[in-house]
């Protein structure tokens, strides 16, 4: 049985059906990302799931208690639900430490103890503890947003994109060091993010959200290399998709015959592969001579970018699509690393690694 189930979940604000019906099911211990493009009605969700609302219809059961049924739902500070909000929402007059032991039941034993034990979980040196938010970076007051939520000792964490205020490198540790945490002390977490790496990395279940529903939900790898469709796909990452047509578990495509994920279809159907499954070699032209089974390339375009750079290249000898009007002259677009990326010009061979999923 899940530990946290939503069935049937709507929440309207006028015209607008922020959230049209929506399931859920959350194991105990797990990590479930929502994801979903702006307004779909993540946070909505969230909030909810808090308590900070109630649903207009549907079932919110957390650990077997009914915590919402349509308008009836039991108060957000009884719900044992701890809150991370993007900006941290930390109190400005209170100190750091103050702020962290406001989660804490009154008067519990060894209470600077355990203020001092939670900094040091989250990372923060207990000199800040006397500091006022105001003087404190953004990820370190992140931080003492967690380390008070966590004060409270939640049966379930809600972080709503908690990671965006901070640059790059932090955000990577950042999330590394919040997932372990959350890990090692057992607490169900629930994470909205904008970020699609960050969901695919944290997350044991991702899910996507599309006008007010979940379109797809299932384990990282599962979205990202089984889309249920184009939106998803380009949702999650860069993707190539291509007429095919599909027989006895392979695509004849312009990219040659490409296995597929599937032996059951047999018929002409969108087919996606992800950039890093096409790999390249360098040739020349007079290395295509006397190889028609293999398939060749231009670079068009090469664009550097650091570690990952994006070039286009145009294929020379495709096989025929099966719709060629859909795919026309149009360029590949993929990313190498920008160390040894091909330049503009440069001929070079193309085969294709592991399967194509096909759309339905
Ligand atoms: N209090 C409110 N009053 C009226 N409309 C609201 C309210 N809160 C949310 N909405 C609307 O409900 C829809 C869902 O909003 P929500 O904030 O849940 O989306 P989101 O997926 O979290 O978006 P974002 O990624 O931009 O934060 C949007 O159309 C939004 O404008």
């Amino acid at each position: 049985m899940s530990f946290l189930e939503l069935t049937d979940v709507h929440k309207r604000y006028g015209p607008v059906a922020a959230l049209a019906g929506v399931d859920l099911s959350v194991a105990s211990g797990s990590r479930t990302a929502i994801v979903g493009p702006s307004g779909c009605g993540k946070t909505t969700l969230l909030r909810l799931i808090a308590g900070f609302e109630a649903p207009d219809r549907g079932r919110i059961v957390l650990d077997g208690e009914v915590l919402a049924n349509g308008g009836a739902a039991v108060p957000a500070y009884r719900r044992g639900i701890g809150v991370v909000a993007q900006d941290g929402a930390l109190f400005p007059h209170l100190s750091i430490a103050d702020n962290i032991g406001f989660g804490m039941a009154r008067g519990e034993d060894k209470r600077s103890e355990r203020i001092v034990e939670l900094a040091y979980i989250v990372g923060l040196d207990k000199a800040i503890l006397k500091r006022r938010p105001h003087e404190l970076s953004g990820g370190q007051q992140q931080r003492v947003a967690l380390a008070r939520a966590m004060a409270m000792k939640p049966r379930l964490m809600l972080l709503d994109e908690p990671f965006s205020a901070l640059d790059t490198g932090l955000r990577a540790s950042m999330r590394k060091a919040v997932a372990e945490l959350l890990e090692a002390a057992g607490i169900t977490t629930i994470l909205v993010t904008h970020d699609q790496a960050e969901a695919l990395s944290f997350a044991s279940q991702v899910a996507v959200m599309r006008d007010g529903l979940f379109s797809q939900v299932g384990t990282p790898r599962e979205l990202y290399l089984q889309p249920k469709d184009r939106m998803i796909a380009e949702f999650l990452g860069d993707a190539i998709i291509l007429p095919a047509k599909i027989a006895d578990g392979f695509a004849s495509s312009p990219l040659g015959r490409i296995a597929v994920d599937t032996r059951e279809r047999r018929d002409v159907a969108r087919i996606m592969l992800r950039p890093e499954q096409v790999l390249l070699k360098r040739t020349s032209r007079e290395g295509m001579s006397g190889t028609p089974e293999m398939l060749f390339g231009e670079v068009t375009e090469s664009e550097f970018a650091g570690s990952m750079c994006t070039i286009a290249v145009r294929l020379l000898n495709s096989p025929d699509p099966p719709d060629a009007a859909a795919i026309g002259n149009t360029p590949l677009i993929l990313r190498k690393p920008g160390m040894d990326t091909p330049v503009v010009g440069e001929i070079v061979r193309l085969t294709v690694s592991g399967k194509a999923h096909v759309f339905a």
